[in-house]
């Protein structure tokens, strides 16, 4: 039958069939594409594929072509959806209205993608369910930003420092350090003992991996769980992106993507076990804790006992928060705790060593501001030493300010809306420019410039007053970083600990600062000598 149809139309004539179906849908893509309503400026999109293939791994610097090119507002195309990009603080003041009739409280659209790996409905970052992300943003907020846990944050930060401290030391003070890989592995052990009150030895089997035998105190079999739970968080982030990104029939029926979906969401399933383990035996210790004995101010701890008898978060809980949360609530929100905090904390430090290597006036103000708070070196620091490091602050802004860790903020229309007298419809996802922002010349003199005095000056004076929006280090609104507090308690720390007793050296100071994109800008490869100030 085939075989007479074939014969019939012949096939020239076939070929002809499908070239014209092929053009019908190209013009009827480009007629639509012109006549679309409220159009704005924007590169011109391919069928099927979008502006996709002009996007190059690299959004910061491809955020700013668009910038240059189609200005402030302008729109590109990911497939067959619109993104609009915003690079001006005053165009994103709807975005980040503090108000809970936010029309931007969701920060993407719907991917069945992160479906299937379960994070549009629980934890925050990706939560699309507006009640369920109001209900573990209230406790993730709270938790993280108490007091009680930003204190033994500084407490934490400074007795592992003395750890990493002493392995440097025994690698001995000429020898090159991957600070990158160093402060990676560091930042992860600060986050994960926090949050879990559990040790990750992250920088332990770093330092068994590069110092070749010479062995460090703990069991083999700890360092090797400790490992595994490594690469397991790394792959987390792998199926997040992966997910995100590839269209469900690719992952479904092209064999290498197939393979690669099944062993991602295989990796999501082990963390997930993993962290229901961990909080079913902290359920089990506060069960077996005695009314008389105080609980653990961890993270962990802290989410568990929300809304029960042995609530140890005083005034969190609501009228209308007063469910405790269960274990998947738990899980979802432990997760993101640990890998959002990772790499953008690690990765601001080290932009932080580069720019004040590169910037000798610099680090010596840094230097005498730190003298003059810790006059002893060996005094421990307490968390209220933090507020009188004003330069070291404004050094942490201006260097975020100019690396835009988190080059684009996502943020989703829930209902249709007006920005800028451009109407959009609800559902319209909204790319908010940090990059672009960042250097904007209508809120900074000499964007490009590396001057952290702009941080110190007189918030009253309206010339030298940072605009609103436009500094997005951490975004700003109800979605905001909640992490914030946490992640500049620990920078400061590391800033006293290694500045106070060391110079750091670039071992090329002609190379120029190197760092790739995951979901966020990640510093590689800071080659550095660590030598004594005295
Ligand atoms: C220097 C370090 C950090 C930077 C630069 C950073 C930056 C950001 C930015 C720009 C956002 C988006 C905010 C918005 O949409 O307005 C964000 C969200 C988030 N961050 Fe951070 N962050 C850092 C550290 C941390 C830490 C230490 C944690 C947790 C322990 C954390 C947890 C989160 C979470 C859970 C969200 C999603 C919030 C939501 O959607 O409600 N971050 N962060």
């Amino acid at each position: 039958m085939s075989h007479s149809v074939f014969s019939l139309i012949g096939i020239w004539d076939l070929t002809g069939l499908v070239a014209l179906i092929l053009i019908l849908y190209v013009a009827k893509f480009y007629f639509q594409y012109f006549t679309r309503s409220n159009p704005l400026p924007g590169p011109l999109p391919l069928p099927i594929f979008g502006n996709r293939l002009q996007y190059r791994g690299h959004p910061a610097t491809w955020a700013q072509k668009l910038r240059e090119r189609y200005g402030d507002m302008c729109e590109i195309y990911m497939g067959s959806e619109r993104h609009v990009w915003l690079s001006r603080s005053e165009l994103v003041s709807k975005i980040f209205s503090p108000s809970t009739n936010n029309n931007f409280l969701v920060r993407i659209t719907a991917r069945e993608g992160l479906d299937e790996i379960g994070v549009t409905t629980r934890g925050l970052t990706f939560n699309r369910n507006v009640e369920s992300w109001m209900y573990n943003r209230k406790f993730f907020n709270q938790a993280i930003s108490v007091p009680k846990f930003l204190k033994q944050t500084v407490e934490k930060t400074q007795e592992l420092f003395a750890e990493m401290e002493s392995y440097w030391s025994e690698l001995g003070h000429n020898t090159t350090l991957n600070f990158s890989e160093w402060i990676d592995q560091y930042i992860m052990d600060i986050s994960f003992v926090m949050i879990t009150n559990k040790r990750a030895y992250s920088f332990v089997n770093y330092y068994n991996r590069i110092s070749k035998g010479k062995s460090v105190k703990y069991p083999d079999s700890v360092l090797i769980e400790s490992e595994k739970f490594i690469k397991n968080v790394h792959s987390w982030l792998s199926a997040l992106q992966f997910f995100m990104d590839t269209p469900k029939f690719w992952r479904n029926h092209v064999t290498n993507m197939k393979k690669r979906a099944n062993w991602l969401k295989a990796e999501v399933n082990r963390l997930n076990q993993t962290l229901l383990d961990i909080i079913r035996d902290r359920r089990q210790e506060i069960s077996r804790t005695p009314p008389d004995v105080s609980l653990k101010s961890d993270f962990l701890t802290m989410l568990l006992t929300i809304n029960t008898p042995r609530d140890i978060t005083i005034n969190i809980a609501d009228d209308h928060h007063t469910n405790p949360m269960t274990d998947e609530d738990v899980c979802g929100n432990l997760i993101e705790a640990v890998v959002a905090g990772v790499d953008t904390t690690a990765s601001t430090f080290c932009f932080i060593i580069y720019h004040l290597a590169h910037y000798p006036e610099v680090k010596e103000r840094v230097f005498r501001e730190i003298n003059s708070v810790f006059g002893d070196l060996n005094r421990p620091i307490n968390y209220e030493d933090l507020s009188k490091l004003n330069y070291c602050e404004a050094v942490i802004k201006e260097v975020s300010r100019l690396m835009s860790i988190v080059p684009a903020i996502w943020r989703m229309a829930i209902r249709d809306d007006k920005i800028s007298h451009h109407q959009f419809k609800g559902s319209t996802q909204f790319m908010v420019n940090t990059y672009a922002i960042h250097r904007h010349e209508a809120d900074w003199k000499d964007p490009e410039l590396f001057n952290p005095s702009r941080f110190m000056n007189d918030s009253n004076n309206s010339a030298t007053r940072i605009h609103k929006n436009s500094l997005l280090i951490f975004g700003n609104g109800l979605r905001m970083c909640p992490g914030k507090q946490f992640a500049m308690t620990e920078i400061k720390t590391l800033m006293i600990l290694l500045y106070r007793k060391y110079d750091v050296e670039l071992v090329d100071m002609d190379a120029p600062i190197k760092y790739h994109y995951s979901t966020v800008k990640h510093c590689d490869d800071l080659y550095v000598r660590i030598k004594p100030r005295i």
